[in-house]
């Protein structure tokens, strides 16, 4: 008898604007992941990204792995079949990390039956993505706004792609093999599910070139002046509770997705962004209600209620009239979606 389980996770888009490292929103676009216990042969399934299918690289079975160690299991019960299939695109801004990493902890919570609460998965998660949005997001559904309580990561820990550069990735994996397993603090994770209107889609515009979280988060200066800074708590605090109402305005919203803590010092990083931010709004763009770089883009994100299409034509034109050819990009039109990650069990022969 083998018992099958199916993980769901959704994408994410951080930031919102002004709400840097703070705010997400989860999107109608999966991650899914389907586990297996007790079928006839072991062997990591095929996904659809061409990442490493070696258990102990692959992120999702990496941070598995990670908690079941946590609760003093070695490794996966065995065999143990996982399938991936991810249609999150990587590196462009829609939180793939942050699903890997949330559906990592499903899929350690499952195969070892270990009933985590959200809290605590959120925990895990935090240990690995070191900020807090799209893995909140990820985990909880809907529009979320959270915080962290500053933790020691030192120690055996697996670190998001996203965050760690490649050289970095290296000194950790050395200091890994000589270190005890560290466990989350409980608790480090705090967040509330906020009001978003029903009228409101996303309209995401993905440019046809990865940007690595790390990278854009390298762009990033050591300090701010508290002009910039109070810029954005200013729009941040009014944009919790606009997106909520039921018809939204959409200057006050527009205004309210404003930033001067993260894209202006990543434009150069995404060609077309300051462009794209100076032209659209709700005048020019009826429909429209705000815009930014969704997470540490490239993507770009429009928050909607009427004439997506036209809304996507705009962004898309002053992508491809970028120089040297310009930039192809894909259109998504998604939902924002109330459920997070969810995993169902069935008991049964499967495969
Ligand atoms: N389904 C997956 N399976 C395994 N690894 C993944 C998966 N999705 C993402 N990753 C890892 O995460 C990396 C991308 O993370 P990164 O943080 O740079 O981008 P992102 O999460 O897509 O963007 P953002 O954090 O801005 O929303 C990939 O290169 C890969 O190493
Ligand atoms: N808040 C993060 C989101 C990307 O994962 C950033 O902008 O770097």
């Amino acid at each position: 008898m083998s018992v099958t389980f199916d993980i769901n996770v959704p994408a994410t888009s951080a930031n919102i604007g002004p709400g840097f490292d703070v705010m997400g929103l989860s999107l109608s676009l999966y991650l899914t992941v389907r586990a297996t216990v007790q079928a006839t042969q072991a062997e990591f399934g095929e996904n659809s990204s061409g990442l490493s299918l070696d258990p102990t690289k692959n992120l999702i079975t990496r941070t598995a792995l990670y908690v079941l160690s946590c609760h003093g299991a070695r490794d996966f019960p065995h065999p143990t079949h996982v399938v991936v299939n991810n249609r999150i695109p990587l590196g462009r801004g829609l939180g793939s990390s942050g699903a890997a990493v949330v559906a990592g902890v499903l899929l350690a919570d499952a195969v070892g039956e270990l009933q985590l609460t959200k809290q605590r998965m959120l925990d895990y998660c935090l240990m690995i993505e070191h900020h807090p949005d799209n893995v909140a997001a990820a985990l909880v559904g809907g529009f979320v706004a959270s915080y962290l309580i500053e933790v020691d990561r030192s120690g055996n820990i697996p670190e998001s792609e996203g965050d760690a550069s490649q050289q970095r990735q290296r000194e950790l994996e050395a200091q890994r093999q000589n270190s005890e397993i560290k466990l989350p603090p409980a608790n480090i994770g705090h967040y509330v599910q906020l009001g978003c209107s029903s009228k409101i889609k996303a309209v995401t515009i993905i440019p046809q070139f990865e940007l690595a979280t790390s990278k854009a988060r390298a762009a990033l200066p050591g300090s701010y002046e508290i002009k910039d800074v109070v810029f954005n708590l200013q729009r941040l605090a009014v944009l919790t509770t606009a997106l909520g109402r039921e018809t939204p305005d959409p200057w006050l919203i527009y205004r309210a997705m404003e930033d001067k803590v993260h894209q202006p010092y990543r434009k150069h990083l995404i060609p077309g962004l300051p462009e794209i931010l100076a032209t659209l709004n709700p005048d020019n763009t009826p429909g429209l209600l705000g815009i930014c770089l969704s997470g540490a883009g490239p993507t770009i994100l429009a928050l909607a209620v009427d004439n997506f299409d036209q809304i996507a034509d705009k962004i898309r034109k002053v992508f491809a009239s970028q120089p040297d050819g310009g930039i192809d990009t894909h259109y998504k039109l998604l939902d924002i979606v109330s459920e997070g990650a969810s995993c169902v069990k069935t008991p049964g022969p499967a495969l």
